[in-house]
């Protein structure tokens, strides 16, 4: 596969359990996303490791912080070599545009630089409660278009946007949408979800796929059969 779809996400606690499923996991049928957690957990050793096994990575700390603290962050990351880092569009431009400058001098070795708008866990009353009085689709079109008017390569969006800012930001603005759900999998703390096939018909460039993946009995199975489903 050329530019794998699917963004595994690693959200594990036991570091054996997670490369134990790596061990079964070809480079070119996915990419590996490193949140939170494993790299509270264990730290750019992970992202070290992930890299020596072949794999391309996605940093998904979503930086959010003051334009210099951010600027240093990314800097930190395309250090480590990652595919992908991400900040907070909610951030604002001038934060959004000092870590897409302080990207720069690594030219084209530069990680993709994307912002994430409403996180896929919220819906319309999660923004109510946050005095945001605009429909999830709208605020994150607004999110959207400062992002792209900041510089960045593209966002964290629901597959639910996909379609409307495929058309007004393009096609090569990439849209990365966790929230993927296939059929039949447990939707858990996610709201604005999806399926595989539906996801890429409505114009998603990448599918965060956390835990149908790694909470099935067997993951590396379920991966392949949801790379089957995408490129029938
Ligand atoms: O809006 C967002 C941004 C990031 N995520 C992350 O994606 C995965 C999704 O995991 P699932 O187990 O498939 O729900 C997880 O690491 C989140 O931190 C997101 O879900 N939504």
């Amino acid at each position: 596969m050329q530019d794998p779809k699917v963004l595994v996400a690693l959200d594990y606690a036991d570091i054996n359990q997670c490369m134990a499923f790596v061990e079964q996991l070809e480079p070119g049928s996915c990419r590996l996303k490193v949140g939170k957690e494993m790299f509270t957990l264990f730290g750019p050793q992970l992202v070290k490791e992930l890299h020596s096994k072949g794999f391309e990575v996605f940093l998904d700390l979503k930086f959010h912080d003051i334009p210099n603290t951010v600027a240093k962050a990314v800097t930190a990351a395309a250090e480590l070599g990652v595919w992908m880092v991400n900040v907070h569009a909610s951030g604002g431009r001038r934060m959004m545009e000092a870590a897409k400058a302080a990207l720069e001098p690594y030219g084209d070795k530069r990680p993709k630089l994307i912002a994430v708008t409403v996180l896929t866990s919220m819906d319309q009353s999660d923004l109510l409660e946050l005095g945001i009085e605009l429909s999830p689709l709208q605020q994150v079109e607004r999110l959207a278009k400062l992002t792209q008017q900041s510089g960045l390569d593209g966002v964290v969006c629901s597959a639910h946007e996909a379609k409307l800012l495929k058309s007004q930001l393009g096609e090569d603005f990439a849209l990365v949408t966790p929230g993927i759900r296939p059929t039949g999998s447990a939707q858990g703390d996610q709201r604005r979800i999806m399926t595989p096939v539906e996801a890429v018909t409505a114009g998603s460039d990448y599918l965060v796929i956390g835990r149908p993946i790694t909470q099935a009995s067997s993951p590396a199975e379920v991966l392949s059969s949801i790379n089957a489903e995408l490129s029938a």
